[in-house]
């Protein structure tokens, strides 16, 4: 396998923030990594880094073997999207579409033309005068239509609504299984997203958290529900990720269950249900939770 951006103890400090801290990975070609972590934990400061608009403190990134500041060789191979992109004055949606087909060397109008049509953009109007959800609906056109061979999506869905964001993972995914590339999505809808990855990177106070398939992932825990006295003796010696009491019954969220654990968690008289990529996450980066109300 090719690894498309190659992070080593890559660092981004400002002032006593540390933004992004020393983190080591790599994205393979032809993957959808989802960069996953909650607000503040350094996600667009990454991308920022991978996509040469910003310097790092310490550590080395590179994307296609090279240093992306200041590259155009690599850069024109690379479509970043992010939610807070700004646009000249002047531009209306169909200026933005129009310098997206000068810049990206796959750019496909066509597929842009169906898109426009898809979300309902009105590509007349003046950028600074649409709405939020349609300013993302342009930047997710450009995105899937730029056909980049590495493209980088910063919470791309921001603003849109249920059906405009399934019209975008459609879209996308019809587009992806057509025109294979690396994609690296950001977004905190992390179950409506999860089919689309393939691997997930989380990030938490600046530091890689989690690197691993989205396979591997599900079914990495399992909440047990049962009678306090119950799930206590079975969770003894395991790793509880949050745990919860209500009235004599409690719930634990417990990491690497088999499934002969399962089985005997289930004759315990525990009712097992797997963990979803969101709720793991949430409990990876939320710290383990214990919670005790009275009756
Ligand atoms: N230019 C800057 N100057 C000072 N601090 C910054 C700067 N840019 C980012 N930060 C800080 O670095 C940290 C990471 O910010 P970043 O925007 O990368 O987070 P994020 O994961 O993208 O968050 P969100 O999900 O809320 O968009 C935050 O604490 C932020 O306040």
């Amino acid at each position: 396998m090719t690894a498309i951006i190659e992070a080593q103890a890559l660092s981004r400090r400002f002032g006593s923030v540390h933004a992004v801290d020393g983190v080591t990975f790599a994205v393979e070609e032809g993957s959808v990594t989802g960069l996953l972590g909650r607000n503040g934990a350094g996600k667009t400061t990454l991308m920022n880094l991978v996509t040469g608009q910003d310097f790092a403190s310490g550590g080395t990134v590179r994307i296609f073997g090279e240093d992306p500041v200041e590259n155009a060789r690599a850069l024109t191979r690379t479509c970043f999207i992010k939610e807070s992109q700004g646009y000249p004055d002047a531009y209306r949606g169909r200026h933005v579409l129009a310098m997206a087909e000068r810049f990206f060397p796959h750019y496909d109008a066509a597929l842009a033309a169906r898109l426009v049509a898809d979300f309902g953009v009105p590509v007349d109007r003046m950028m600074k005068k649409m709405s939020r959800g349609q300013r993302s609906a342009v930047g997710a056109i450009v995105g899937i239509a730029s056909r980049a061979e590495l493209t980088l999506l910063d919470e791309p869905y921001a603003g849109l609504d249920a059906v405009a964001r399934h019209v975008f993972y459609d879209r996308l995914l019809e587009d992806y299984a057509a025109h294979p590339r690396t994609i690296v999505l950001s977004t905190h809808l992390i179950d409506e997203a999860a089919d689309l990855l393939d691997h997930v990177l989380v990030i938490h106070e600046g530091r890689l958290e989690i690197d691993a398939a989205t396979e591997d992932l599900r079914g990495a825990a399992s909440t047990l529900v049962g009678r306090a006295a119950d799930v206590d003796a079975f969770v003894e010696g395991r790793e509880v990720l949050g745990r919860e009491r209500v009235a004599g019954i409690s719930s634990a969220t417990v990491a690497g269950l088999d499934a002969q654990d399962k089985a005997l968690a289930a004759s315990s008289g525990l009712e097992v249900t797997p963990v979803s990529l969101q709720q793991l996450i949430v409990r990876r980066t939320g710290g383990a939770t214990t919670r005790e109300e009275a009756a």
